[in-house]
């Protein structure tokens, strides 16, 4: 047993996993042996977690056949929706509201079990897996029209998962430019290592706890503005620095002045700018020149640069995906939702390598608290 203090478990190897690789130094990131550029350009989200879950791409029929399995689960059941509506009258966070969706899915899963044989049925949980992550997008596209006084929009089966998405989001089937920008999005940000809510999945399943615990405990865990919660500060921060018309210098001088963080910067792995950024902010590049206002992607590159100049800080894959979903007309208080909507996808690959070889996950910390006090009993403190 060793002494040594790993504040925030820095680099601890606590698994071994065949998932994904990140080189931090190279600014690599590959799932399954696959670079994460190949991914973006040439595979589907679909694609990528039959990937990430069975081991292998799947041929054009294995692929037609999960992509049919998962459009057929995207309804959800009344009782689901009723909570939705209840929490988007309500005015709820979003993330809030998707969490407490997902944890009500196990109600109406058929495969819904806390029994320690049966939890980490590998058949049962791909089944589960497929069911939560069809149904994530339809929460969330109905939370946001409900709270929008309009009325949800029915998933359709003939659209793919990302134009299916926008498609409810919207009311409106997106354009190919749109579909194929979003499922990228949806790609890039599947999987990453033992990032915080991945871990938190796998700590939830260590204990033979449920997948449908796992994804609950990992969206609350996404949610954090040090974690998933990054990707609408940036946008906060870009909206406040275009409506100030302050220069974004300005703008980055004072909260690093004032000790606070720039979202969209740092990362624990990455020593260098994350591959992720780089397609993203191709792709906001992009929607800027179509729409003719580069003013998002510009004002983001400037950040770019002086953080680099500042702290020596490479923006990370929330950075770019700010201004990309903002350009595609999406909701900010979502894009913490979509990013869970995607990581659903490694979250619960994570869990079935977890249930194939568990082993309780049970770190300790150094107690530096007192010894020896005196009990003395209430009425006579
Ligand atoms: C999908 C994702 O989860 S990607 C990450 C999304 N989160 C963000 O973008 C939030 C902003 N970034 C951060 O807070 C951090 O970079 C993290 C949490 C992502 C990584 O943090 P860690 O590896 O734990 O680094 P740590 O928090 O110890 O920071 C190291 C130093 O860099 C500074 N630093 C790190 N990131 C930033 C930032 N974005 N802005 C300003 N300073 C920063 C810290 O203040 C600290 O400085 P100090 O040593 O002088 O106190
Ligand atoms: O890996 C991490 O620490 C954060 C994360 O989820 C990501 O970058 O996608």
């Amino acid at each position: 047993m060793t002494d040594e203090l790993k504040r925030g478990l820095e680099g601890v190897l606590v698994a071994e996993s065949e998932l994904s690789h990140i080189d931090g130094d190279e600014g690599r990131l590959v799932y399954r042996g696959y670079a994460i550029e190949d991914l973006a350009r040439e595979a589907s989200y679909e694609e990528v977690i039959y990937l990430l879950w069975h081991g292998e791409l799947p041929t054009r029929e294995e692929l037609d056949e999960f992509e049919a399995s998962m459009a057929a689960e995207r309804e959800l059941d009344d009782d689901v929706l009723g909570t939705v509506r209840e929490l988007a009258e309500a005015d709820e966070n979003p993330m809030a509201a998707l969490r407490t969706a997902v944890s009500q899915l196990s109600a109406f899963d058929e495969d819904s079990t806390f029994d320690a044989d049966a939890v980490a049925d590998r058949e049962a949980n791909v089944r589960k897996g497929r069911r939560i992550t069809a149904k994530i997008p339809t929460a969330l596209a109905a939370f946001n029209r409900i709270r929008n006084g309009n009325e949800p929009i029915a998933p359709r089966e003939d659209l793919g998962y990302a134009a299916n998405f926008l498609y409810m989001l919207n009311d409106e089937e997106p354009d190919e430019v749109l579909a194929e920008t979003f499922d990228m999005a949806l790609v890039l940000h599947a999987d990453h290592g033992l990032n915080a809510s991945t871990f938190s999945a796998m700590v939830t399943a260590s204990t033979l706890s449920d997948l449908h615990s796992s994804v609950t405990s990992a969206i609350g865990t996404l949610a954090g503005s040090l974690h998933g919660g990054a990707n609408q500060n940036v946008m906060k921060m870009l909206k406040e620095i275009d409506d100030s018309a302050k220069e974004p210098k300005e703008w980055v001088d004072t909260a690093l002045d004032e000790g606070r963080r720039v979202a969209g910067f740092g990362h624990r792995v990455y020593n260098v700018k994350d591959p992720r950024a780089k397609i993203l902010g191709e792709k906001s590049e992009e929607l800027g020149e179509a729409a003719g206002d580069r003013r998002w992607y510009e004002m983001s590159v400037a950040i770019e640069e002086y953080m680099g100049e500042q702290k020596g800080l490479a923006p990370n894959v929330d950075f770019y995906s700010a201004s990309t979903y903002y350009q595609m007309g999406i909701p900010i208080d979502i894009y913490t939702p979509i990013f869970a909507m995607s990581r659903a996808g490694g979250w619960i690959a994570h869990v079935l390598e977890q249930y194939e070889d568990n082993r309780l996950i049970r770190p300790r910390a150094r107690y530096v608290g007192d010894e020896g006090a005196e009990f003395v009993p209430v009425d006579e403190r």
